[in-house]
């Protein structure tokens, strides 16, 4: 069992990745969300169409592992769902960070596939586990759509056949990275975003 961590602790965390990641131009308008694991039974996630450069204490609330708000009145993330279902999937899931960025967004477009490899980037080790650039790395790729319940039953089901690691596509959407806490779901994204970039150029020389 988690020793709950102090909701102002997380809200600061998330607000600054925040910044860090609307600087990065990698959610723009009010695209992303946003979440941190409280408890073994809470989370804290972003409210809906909040920019997310500019939140503040305002813009996060409590939810349960279902996606039920808790005492707030404001309405949780529209995509909450995927939030909650990794944190039930995986208990060393500590925080959980959902970006659009272009890199993101045009390379799901371009895998026709369930999965994304990629291998031979030094910066594969920026991901948890990874010593070599050598192995593949593997990322699942689910086709987008607004239906929330359906997409997290999707994720459930391919965790079951496979656990996932780091972070998974959406196509045409964007990324969803995540970490033991909020610092380790940051490198993840920051290290996945560049492999992507590297990927796509690759594409764009006409490489791969
Ligand atoms: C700019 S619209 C993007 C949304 O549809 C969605 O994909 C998104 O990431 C943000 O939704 P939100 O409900 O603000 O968490
Ligand atoms: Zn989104």
């Amino acid at each position: 069992m988690r020793a709950p961590i102090p909701s102002a602790i997380l809200s600061s965390a998330l607000i600054d990745a925040g910044r860090w990641i609307d600087a990065q131009g990698w959610c723009p308008a009010t695209g992303g969300n946003f979440s941190a694991r409280l408890s073994d039974a809470h989370a804290l996630v972003t409210a809906s169409g909040r920019h997310k450069g500019q939140l503040t204490d305002d813009d996060l609330l409590t939810v349960d592992l279902e996606g039920n708000p808790v005492e707030s009145r404001l309405r949780p993330s529209a995509e909450t769902l995927l939030h909650t279902r990794l944190y039930q999937l995986e208990s060393g899931v500590g925080a959980v960070l959902h970006t659009h960025s272009v890199a993101s967004t045009v390379l799901s477009r371009l895998e026709p596939g369930d999965w994304l490899t990629i291998s031979g980037y030094e910066m594969q080790k920026s991901l948890n586990g990874n010593t070599s650039h050598e192995p593949d790395i593997r990322l699942a790729v689910f086709e987008n759509t607004q239906d929330m319940q359906a997409l997290a039953e999707q994720l459930a089901s391919r965790w079951q056949q496979m656990p996932l690691n780091w972070g998974f596509l959406v196509r045409g959407h964007g990324l969803y990275a995540w970490g033991r806490d909020v610092n380790e779901a940051r490198r993840h994204l920051e290290g996945l975003e560049f492999l992507f970039t590297c990927e796509l150029e690759m594409r764009r020389l006409g490489v791969k």
